[in-house]
């Protein structure tokens, strides 16, 4: 095992270590790679010699050259895998506290009643009560909802932290959103006679709490919810624009906090709050979450300019107060920290069950093909929780004296920002949060985040390395952030049609990363992001090894080599080699148990056949112009009932989805096909040997289909399989399984 990080420094920030598992793993790639040349090899003299049956020999060489390619280019991620270390207690030894950075959080929330107001404010309280130097953190939140109740609940929370943030640090809690310690009662950790006061500071939560959902039940901010005139003024906007609505209305900055002026109950200082709708016009598009990123770097770099930039979704709060110490293990490492664009926590999620029933960890995506990318030096952007230099939002490492204010009057260097609140700094903020402000500048192509795919997050990343910025995989035992996500299965593929999406838009693009990847950054850089670019095209062996081999069955037509045939045992070795190594490394590696990985390997065969085959079609409807890119913001409000089945650990279908109908297509055929084999060789003499291939896979995806059968016939709660998606797909199915016939002989 190598150890090449701790530098000759006394006081290392950080080291790691290669993955000790990587020459094994690269000598069974050098195995399996022969494997399936043979197989390609195969594939090839059949179809030349014994064409018999030609559509579906063509269908299946085209499935196995994407698996091939797919194989191929994934393997980036198992080249050079590497763990990180961090010392965060050597960084008073390298760093006087007063000289640690300044750091500028971003909360982004989209729509108060799919991201509640109250939630948002307990992401932001527990960013403010980082264990960090208070007039170093300004925490900006971004509300693409404009919406007054969102700027209630944070001017509500403002007043709370007052209180919060002085008792956090007194008992030096660790964990530090509200929400959290209030629920697990958790007060063990307190001195017994700061018992009374762990009460009153709850009674104050809940005070809050109850006004906020006052407020949202109201719909608006009363007045008499208002305490002075100084509040009312905030909520002017709303009052004086008649037509206020949330894709129409100018900017809103209101500082809700300021370092300057504001302290604590026991008056010890106060980080920034600040609230930030941006100008939103019907006429001009506002390029969702990117947009909103970009005005909050703008309306920060005139504010408060911070060097250390964090971004997070509203859901996503601070489990770990120490985060920043970790993260600037890296960002000032003495000789890597000024080539780092970004260190990135992995996504992490509270309250998933205990088999992950929807896959919601994603862990080969986000821990597993993390840490191989560390290891080249391009860790993917997630979005949310990572920590940035701002340099990178401006150009490459290299450049400097980029003008990021093109068409701005005043020198941004010049302004004055001892008072935050001045007139001259926010009128500067708004004008650079108006709409039209970016129209004829390189904000969106060459600044900030760019434009052009849904997932602005690994594009972003990604052009940042290529321009190249490095990037560090962070991923301490106690999760930096948790998040929520998707508790039902419809929003959950919803949620990653709308990744594939953008994922495409960035293969399709003129940055494709086989050709643009490979050439400004490296070879495996260019594989690992081209393989996540098409990675949709997952859905293409899905859907023909999901359907053919079981329609060819019902019509005796026969595909594969029969068992003691020598063709025979290199299917069954390619195929069991793949599902045994992800086993091991999932098992052995990261102690994901058997049932959590059997239910990832299903989410995978799901979304191959939903999702991924939707997310090729959306996409070319957008690039013809029949449709336009569409975020469908995941809903963070929680149904009981949804919850309940969740927590049971019970699929939850429920909606008439088109998801649903092809998946029940898939459910159906297989069963037919799996039932018809069976009949045959028990009672109209088939040949097992002759069938045994076609026969595996159709029982294959029977197991794994087995809650859907449920859903559709046995279960009476909401979650059931919608009875009409059930009698559409068994239609569809039967006309496949009688068509099939005249399509393949
Ligand atoms: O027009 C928009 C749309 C979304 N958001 C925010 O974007 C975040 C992510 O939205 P969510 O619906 O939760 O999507 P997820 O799929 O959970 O988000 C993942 O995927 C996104 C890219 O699709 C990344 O931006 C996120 O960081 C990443 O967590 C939320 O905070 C939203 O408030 C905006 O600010 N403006
Ligand atoms: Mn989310």
């Amino acid at each position: 095992m190598e150890n090449r990080g701790e530098k000759n420094s006394v006081y290392p920030l950080n080291s790691y270590e290669v993955h000790p598992r990587t020459k094994p793993t690269r000598v069974f790639m050098f195995i399996y790679l022969c494997g399936i040349i043979a197989l390609l090899y195969h594939h090839l003299t059949s179809l030349i010699f014994r064409s018999n049956h030609l559509l579906p020999s063509i269908l299946l060489l085209i499935a196995d050259l994407v698996l091939s390619f797919m194989w191929v280019t994934s393997q980036a991620f198992r080249w050079c895998p590497i763990r990180r270390k961090v010392y965060p207690e050597n960084l008073s030894k390298v760093v006087k506290e007063e000289d640690l950075p300044a750091l500028d959080v971003f909360i982004c929330t989209a729509d108060p009643y799919k991201e509640p107001p109250i939630d948002v404010v307990n992401t932001a309280l527990s960013v403010l009560a980082f264990d960090y130097p208070s007039n170093k953190i300004s925490v900006y939140v971004s509300d693409d909802g404009g919406s007054q109740m969102t700027l209630f609940a944070l001017m509500q929370g403002a007043k709370f932290a007052r209180e919060w943030l002085p008792f956090c640090r007194k008992h030096n809690l660790s964990k530090r959103c509200p929400k959290v310690v209030f629920n697990q009662h958790d007060s063990d950790h307190l001195q017994l006679d700061s018992l009374d006061e762990f009460q009153k500071i709850k009674t104050l939560y809940e005070e809050m709490t109850r006004k906020v959902e006052h407020v949202m039940e109201q719909g608006f901010v009363d007045d008499d919810m208002i305490d002075n005139e100084k509040e009312r003024q905030f909520f002017i906007q709303w009052k004086v624009n008649d037509g206020f609505t949330r894709q129409n209305h100018p900017t809103v900055i209101q500082v809700l906090m300021e370092s300057l002026k504001d302290v604590g109950v026991s008056g010890t200082p106060l980080p920034n709050l600040i609230y930030l709708s941006r100008e939103k016009s019907k006429h001009i598009h506002h390029k969702f979450k990117a947009g909103a990123l970009n005005a909050l770097i703008r309306v920060s770099a005139i504010m408060t300019s911070a060097p250390v930039v964090l971004s997070l979704d509203c859901d996503m709060y601070c489990n770990n107060p120490q985060a920043p110490r970790l993260a600037l293990c890296h960002l000032l490492d003495p000789t890597e920290g000024s080539k780092t664009a970004f260190v990135q926590f992995p996504q992490r999620y509270r309250g998933i069950n205990p088999t992950d029933i929807y896959n919601n960890e994603v862990t080969r995506p986000f821990i597993i093909n993390p840490e191989g990318l560390d290891g080249i030096g391009t860790t993917n952007y997630v979005g949310t929780g990572p920590f940035i230099n701002r340099k990178a939002f401006y150009g490459g490492p290299s450049q400097s004296n980029v003008n990021i204010f093109p068409g701005f009057s005043g020198d941004e260097g010049d302004l004055d920002r001892t008072t935050m609140s001045s007139r001259l700094i926010l009128e500067a903020a708004n004008k650079v949060a108006d709409c039209n402000y970016e129209q004829g500048t390189n904000w969106g192509i060459t600044l900030g985040f760019r434009y052009g795919s849904l997932v602005e997050d690994f594009f972003t990343g990604y052009r940042m390395q290529c321009e190249g910025w490095r990037s560090i995989f962070c991923n301490p035992k106690t999760p930096a952030f948790l998040g929520d996500f998707p508790i039902s299965l419809n929003d959950s593929l919803v949620q990653v049609k709308r990744w594939s999406v953008g994922l495409i838009e960035v293969g399709f693009s003129k940055y494709c990363p086989f050709t643009f990847g490979t050439k400004n950054r490296s070879l495996l850089m260019g594989m690992a992001y081209g393989f996540y670019a098409f990675w949709p095209i997952w859905a293409i062996p899905t859907i023909i090894y999901g359907l053919l081999p079981q329609l060819c069955l019902i019509h005796d037509i026969y595909l594969f080599p029969k068992v003691p045939d020598q063709w025979f045992y290199l299917y069954a070795y390619l195929f069991s080699a793949t599902y045994i190594q992800d086993l091991i490394e999932s098992y052995y590696v990261y102690g994901i148990n058997f049932k959590k990985w059997w239910n990832e390997q299903r989410m995978w065969l799901i979304r191959g056949a939903t999702c991924y085959s939707f997310s090729f079609i959306e996409f070319t409807l957008n690039r013809i112009g029949i449709s336009a890119p569409d975020f469908s913001l995941t809903s963070k409000v929680i149904d009981n009932e949804q919850q309940k089945r969740y927590d049971q650990e019970i699929f939850d279908f429920g909606v008439e989805s088109p998801f649903f109908v092809s998946l029940s297509i898939f459910a159906l055929i297989n069963l037919i096909s799996f039932s018809f084999g069976i009949v045959k060789v028990i009672f109209m003499d088939g040949k097992l040997e002759e069938i045994l291939v076609q026969l595996f896979l159709s029982g294959f995806v029977l197991v794994n289909s087995l809650p859907i059968y449920e859903a559709m016939v046995l279960r009476k709660d909401g979650g059931r399989m919608p009875t009409r998606v059930t009698l559409i797909s068994l239609l569809i199915a039967l006309l496949l399984c009688y068509g099939a016939g005249f399509a393949m002989k």
